[in-house]
């Protein structure tokens, strides 16, 4: 049979993108379609917000930490409304875990996705100017609609995910997602309100020579990953690290290079969370050629215990992470 696919050009808006692909699955029922424009929408919104933090004091802190203790920016806790509310409007999301949520919110309606989202990361970067982004891991509903949600739709393994993505709020405001079919980029052109395909297919570097980790906590990290940070001296790799995740994957995606959060005194298990952070840049990492590990196992095979549980994390160029693993 003849392969229905057909690459579309730079340039493709997010809707037609969207809608082309929808219609290369013969059974699609376009809910997934609607439930990825909610998510590229509530980014718009929230970009428009963060454009605005230096001017009209809605960057800073709020006097409030979250569920694991960490004091909440203002635009946290606003782009955690702003994801909530186009997910709740948009009618295909039946329950959303968030960072900023102790539990998960159950939308108690027929939506047949469960969403993870990060609705900001790198939120201590908000105040200095600097690159932050949203990230977002979207599940099938597994018990039947019409009765509560259980815990089967909730604690799924990254392996289950069917959709996965990343606003990056940058240079420029970036979508980037995966279907389980390649990762493709979108850049958001403002003035336009539009998202257009710019970084169709994305592959990241089977090999790189950037290695990014918080190099301050080196006399914490284990045996291994000191002694893989020796070989990434020896090797002269460029240190890069901005301390947004997002940001930092990223540039690494379309560079090359690994990005790791290990295991530190104060972070036993690394500091990131698997169910928003760690599982969506699998997934994508996985689709791109790369590939993401805890350092003993695959991410995506974690089975979640906790809502808001921690990993640790080597992800970004094949090459580089399997190297980085070898030392456990
Ligand atoms: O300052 P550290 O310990 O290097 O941590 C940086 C990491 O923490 C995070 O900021 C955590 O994300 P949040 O801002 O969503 O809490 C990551 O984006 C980032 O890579
Ligand atoms: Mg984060
Ligand atoms: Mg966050």
């Amino acid at each position: 049979m003849e392969d229905s696919r057909i690459a579309l050009p730079i340039g493709t808006t997010l809707d037609r993108y969207i809608k082309k692909k929808q219609d290369e699955f013969q059974y699609a029922t376009g809910e997934l379609s609607q439930l990825l424009r909610d998510i590229a929408l509530a980014g718009k919104v929230v970009n428009r917000e963060i454009n605005k933090a230096g001017l009209i004091n809605i960057g800073g802190a709020i006097g409030t930490q979250n569920v694991q203790g960490e004091e909440q920016q203002k635009l946290d806790v606003l782009a955690n409304i702003r994801f909530i509310r186009a997910l709740t409007k948009g009618g295909e999301a039946c329950a959303i875990i968030s960072e900023e949520d102790e539990h998960f919110t159950d939308l108690k309606n027929d939506g047949k996705y469960v969403i993870a989202i990060d609705p900001l990361d790198g939120s201590s970067n908000i105040d200095v100017n600097v690159s932050i982004g949203t990230i977002f891991s979207v599940y099938r509903r597994v018990s039947p609609l019409g009765k509560p949600i259980e815990k089967e739709d909730i604690m799924q393994s990254g392996i289950e995910q069917v959709a996965a993505g990343y606003l990056l709020y940058g240079s420029s405001t970036m979508l980037v997602y995966t279907t389980g079919h390649g990762v493709n980029g979108f850049t958001y052109e403002p003035s336009l309100g539009e998202y257009f395909l710019s970084h169709p297919d994305m592959m990241i570097p089977e090999d790189g020579s950037i290695y990014s980790v918080n190099e301050g906590m080196y006399n914490s990290f284990p045996e291994p990953v000191k002694k893989y940070i020796t070989h990434c001296h020896d090797q002269q790799y460029s240190a890069r690290y901005i301390g947004s995740l997002v940001a930092d994957f990223h540039r690494n995606l379309l560079k090359g290079g690994i990005y790791m959060y290990p295991p530190t005194e104060k972070n036993p298990d690394g500091k990131l969370r698997l169910m928003y952070e760690c599982n969506a840049l699998s997934f994508i990492v996985e689709q791109a050629g790369g590939m993401a590990s805890t350092g003993t196992g695959r991410i995506l095979e974690v089975a979640p215990q906790s809502l808001h549980q921690r990993v640790p994390l080597f992800i970004g160029s094949k090459r580089m992470v399997e190297k980085a693993v070898s030392f456990f």
